[in-house]
């Protein structure tokens, strides 16, 4: 079986759940620049890129935050078990004092919004009744508003403090994230029983 492993964040966290699953995971840990570990089935990967490789089945699970399953519905994956680790918010921002973003609103009707993720930001605007125009940006999307790029960002917060450093402020929670443990629905069929022993084991934790 081949886990697709999240760089960043997620990543401490995911290899003590591999741990645990008594995979090894040293030549991981030991080695920052290499992506591929056959010998421990194992391959790491930008967080955004583990359903891309799930759903192709070139791994067969894989760990990734909710915030993308969320962003990328179309993905053809099998959510299996909240992992609970990554929580984080997604949040509405913008600079702190008089908010620019409502500002925008009254004035023109419009607001632009700066973000990484663009599906998330134009459904909950929309469900809430706010035209936006989106500036989908690659990250440091706490910048943005720094620049007059635009009048607030849709982003995610853990511990608040690139938000804080920034002098931004939160004006709405859009929603929480935590990690899920997501399989290859092929994968699921042919290594049921593999795959279901890893989602006891990780559920039991
Ligand atoms: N403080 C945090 N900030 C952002 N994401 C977090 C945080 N804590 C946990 N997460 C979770 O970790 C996941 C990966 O976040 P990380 O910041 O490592 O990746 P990234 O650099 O944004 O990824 P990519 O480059 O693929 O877009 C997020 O999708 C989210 O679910
Ligand atoms: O509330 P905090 O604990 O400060 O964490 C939030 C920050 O962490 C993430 O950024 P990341 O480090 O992934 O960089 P990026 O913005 O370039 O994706 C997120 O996009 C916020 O910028």
């Amino acid at each position: 079986m081949r886990i697709a492993v999240p760089r960043g964040a997620l990543m401490k966290d995911t290899l003590e759940r591999l741990d645990l699953l008594g995979i090894d995971t040293t030549e991981v840990r030991a080695n920052d620049r290499k992506l591929l570990f056959e010998d421990a089935g194992l391959i790491t990967m930008r967080p955004s890129d583990v359903p891309t490789y799930v759903e192709a089945g070139a791994a067969d699970i894989g760990v990734v935050g909710k915030d993308v399953l969320a962003e990328h519905p179309e993905r053809n994956v099998y959510e299996l078990l909240d992992l609970g680790f990554g929580r984080c918010r997604m949040v509405f921002a913008t600079v702190e004092g008089e908010d620019p973003a409502a500002e925008a609103l009254r004035r023109l009707g419009i607001m632009r919004i700066a973000t990484k993720y663009p599906n998330m930001a134009s459904a909950y605007f929309e469900k809430t009744g706010r035209q936006v125009e989106i500036v989908e940006v690659k990250g440091s999307v706490e910048l943005a508003p720094l620049t007059g790029m635009v009048h607030g960002i849709v982003d995610l917060t853990a511990t608040g403090t690139t938000l804080r450093e920034n002098g931004l402020v939160i004006r709405e929670e859009i929603s929480v994230a935590t990690a899920r443990l997501i399989a290859n629905p092929v994968s699921y069929r042919v290594k049921a029983a593999e795959i279901d022993a890893v989602v006891e084991k990780l559920r039991a934790r």
